[in-house]
């Protein structure tokens, strides 16, 4: 067992595969992972620093900006920003897509400008899953006008340059980044810079499944009990929904946290089970499946991208704006949390033999005791609330979600291995 398995957290379960360049020492470090997955929402937070007027001096952009491994000249940067941020129309909405080369960052920033959106993205480009992936999806952005800046969201200077540079009208926060450190050490600052805060934009942010934790009720509901998680990631997440609660009801911030259920499809991250699972059932490796206690099946409420994809932008698309300006909340905001899940849980011995079907290759398996790491046994989405309000309405299951999984999968590291040939 590797030392990710002791790991409380769900992405820890994945073992780091030299076939694609996963950085093994970014992942392999406990604390660096709790602290990647511990930020998600105090990175949110940081966001409002570009909001603030500050006399300090802004470092250059142009460390920041590249398309694909090239830096680009700043004035061109600018340009590119400014065009990849433009709205179709004056209609159209102007968003800050954090986390763009992402899994889900990348299909909603397509699915936003495909619609006439204007988007910026923002990444950077971290190791904790091979970053050639992320470059990868970075030129498919490219291709379709999405202009990616390269940096943290934890880059003060950066962002304070960007909303300068562009008047979003939201922030679709998907990026999972370290820099919780600095609020951990100095946390009063960011109450005492909000206070200071100007033009607040709403906030659409990634929030999980796994806040349900050791909850035994089926289905999950947004109502039930999230005080129980079972793994420190969940715990972090859950921790992002109270922050969220104290920044909307303090300062009147417009805020929408979605809990994704088990988001799989291509493009998809190559930590996930199955996404290895079908690496490594064509390489004839053995896989590793979990059973629950009493021997019974761990199951997820597996959810297709093209489905979590229209939950963003429904949940977007009904944000309202922010209600505080410099510091003061001027009335009650928006304050929401949706499931995106499928509602239909499969098990994972499922899983595999879909794909056995798929790849029309016999797995390899080995089944052994759910690791007590701070998996759940199961996940089961109650969706009723983002039908009414979102028009969420799952339309993929996972049979169908999972051929076109592989189409991508084998196309792309085809491709991939005739070019490193
Ligand atoms: O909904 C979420 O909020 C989370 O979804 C995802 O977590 P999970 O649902 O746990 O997905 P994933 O690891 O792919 O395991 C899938 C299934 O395979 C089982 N599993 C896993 C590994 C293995 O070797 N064997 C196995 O049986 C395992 O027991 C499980 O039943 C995201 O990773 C996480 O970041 C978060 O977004």
């Amino acid at each position: 067992m590797s030392h990710l398995d002791n790991i409380p957290s769900t992405p820890g379960k994945y073992k780091p595969d030299k076939a694609f360049r996963f950085n093994s020492s970014a992942a392999s470090s406990s604390l660096s992972k709790l602290t990647l997955y511990s930020t998600l929402f105090l990175s949110v937070l940081l966001i409002f620093l570009l909001l603030l007027y500050s006399p300090s001096s802004k470092p250059s952009l142009r460390r920041h900006l590249s398309t694909g491994s090239h830096r680009t000249p700043l004035s061109l940067s600018h340009k590119l920003i400014r065009k990849s941020a433009r709205p179709r129309s004056t209609t159209g909405n102007t968003v800050l897509v954090t986390g763009a080369a992402g899994f889900v960052g990348t299909h909603v920033s397509l699915a936003l400008k495909r619609r006439g959106d204007g988007v910026l993205g923002l990444d950077n480009f971290n190791h904790y899953y091979d970053p050639t992936l992320k470059r990868a999806r970075q030129k498919i952005l490219e291709k379709a006008w999405v202009f990616v800046v390269e940096g943290d969201i934890n880059d003060k200077g950066l962002l304070e340059q960007l909303f300068d540079a562009v008047l979003f009208t939201h922030v679709m926060h998907l990026a999972a980044q370290a820099g919780v450190r600095y609020a951990m050490q100095n946390p009063g600052s960011y109450v005492h810079m909000s206070k200071s805060a100007n033009l607040q934009r709403a906030i659409i942010w990634a929030s999980s499944s796994s806040v349900y934790g050791l909850n035994s009720k089926v289905l999950f509901s947004e109502k039930d009990r999230t005080d129980q998680p079972a793994s420190l990631y969940a715990a972090t997440k859950k921790a992002g929904e109270e922050i969220a609660h104290t920044y909307n009801h303090i300062y009147g911030l417009s805020l929408t946290g979605l809990r994704f259920f088990t988001v799989y499809g291509p493009w998809g991250r190559l930590d996930m089970a199955y996404l290895f699972f079908t690496k490594d059932i064509m390489k004839g490796k053995t896989i590793t499946v979990y059973e629950s206690p009493d021997k019974g099946s761990v199951a997820r409420d597996f959810t297709y991208i093209d489905d979590i994809v229209k939950g963003c932008l429904g949940a977007l698309d009904t944000a309202k704006k922010s209600t505080g300006s410099g510091g003061k909340k001027r009335g009650p905001a928006q304050l929401r949390i949706f499931n995106l899940g499928n509602t239909s849980p499969v098990p994972v011995s499922t899983l595999v033999s879909i794909l056995e079907k798929i790849l029309k290759v016999k797995a390899k398996k080995k089944v052994v005791p759910l690791p007590r790491n701070g998996d759940v046994e199961f996940t089961h989405a109650n969706i009723t609330l983002a039908m009414m309000e979102l028009g969420y309405k799952p339309a993929t299951d996972l049979e169908e979600g999972l051929k076109k999984l592989v189409r991508w999968y084998l196309s792309f590291y085809s491709r991939s291995k005739k070019k490193s040939s």
